[in-house]
């Protein structure tokens, strides 16, 4: 049975480096859509499909959020496309994504809470180039949905707070994929 792995948790926790890490073990990400504006390391494509909101409004999308002033949605294209075609597969979602593609998806979809503590996110956030007022924006809907916290549902916790690479070891451990040679070079 082909498996999705959302990894949630609260912002700047690492979800997207993780996924860019896993990608190398040969494990896909599951794109998502967003009329936010790519940050200067963003491609389209490489991290999320950058589309306009109409272009946005005319795609048909499984789930979708408003998250501090931007939509955000997986396509039902995307999400058929990467659980059909790979064993394994991972997206990063907030609390409502998850929860729609539990529906969507049942006993498919594990979750893995990215866990980091405030500061690190705060300092994250700052090095990132996120601007005060975003980032207290983001910090004050990370509480009020309960990013923080939902470690206690969550399948599997991983904390992010040391090295990157230590993280993504734990997670291929979870996902069935650490072997000493599992890197595709
Ligand atoms: N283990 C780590 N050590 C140091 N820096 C890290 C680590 N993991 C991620 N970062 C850095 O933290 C920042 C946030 O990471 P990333 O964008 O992956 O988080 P995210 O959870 O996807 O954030 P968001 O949900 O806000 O999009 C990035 O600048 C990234 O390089
Ligand atoms: N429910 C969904 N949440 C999503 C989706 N794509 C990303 N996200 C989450 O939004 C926030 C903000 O992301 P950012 O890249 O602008 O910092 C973060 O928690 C993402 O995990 C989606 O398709 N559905």
């Amino acid at each position: 049975m082909n498996k999705v792995y959302a990894l949630i948790g609260p912002p700047a926790s690492g979800k997207t480096s993780i996924q860019k890490e896993l990608v190398q073990y040969g494990i896909p990400e599951i794109l998502s859509h967003t009329t936010r504006k790519p940050r200067p390391d963003e491609q389209h494509g490489g991290h999320y499909y950058f589309v306009s909101k109409e272009e946005f409004q005319k795609t048909e999308i499984i789930e979708r959020v408003e998250y501090s002033g931007n939509l955000y949605g997986l396509s039902k294209a995307e999400v058929l496309n990467k659980v059909n075609q790979h064993p394994i597969s991972t997206v990063a979602v907030e609390t409502q994504g998850l929860n729609q593609l539990k529906k969507l998806l049942a006993h498919r979809v594990e979750s893995i809470f990215i866990m980091i503590d405030y500061d690190t996110v705060i300092s994250r956030m700052l090095d990132r180039g996120d601007s005060h007022e975003l980032i207290n924006r983001r910090i004050e809907y990370a509480n009020s949905t309960g990013e923080f916290n939902n470690w206690q549902t969550a399948n599997y916790v991983v904390k992010n707070t040391g090295s990157l690479e230590v993280a993504v070891r734990q997670i291929l451990a979870i996902v069935g994929k650490l072997t000493p040679l599992s890197k595709i070079v």
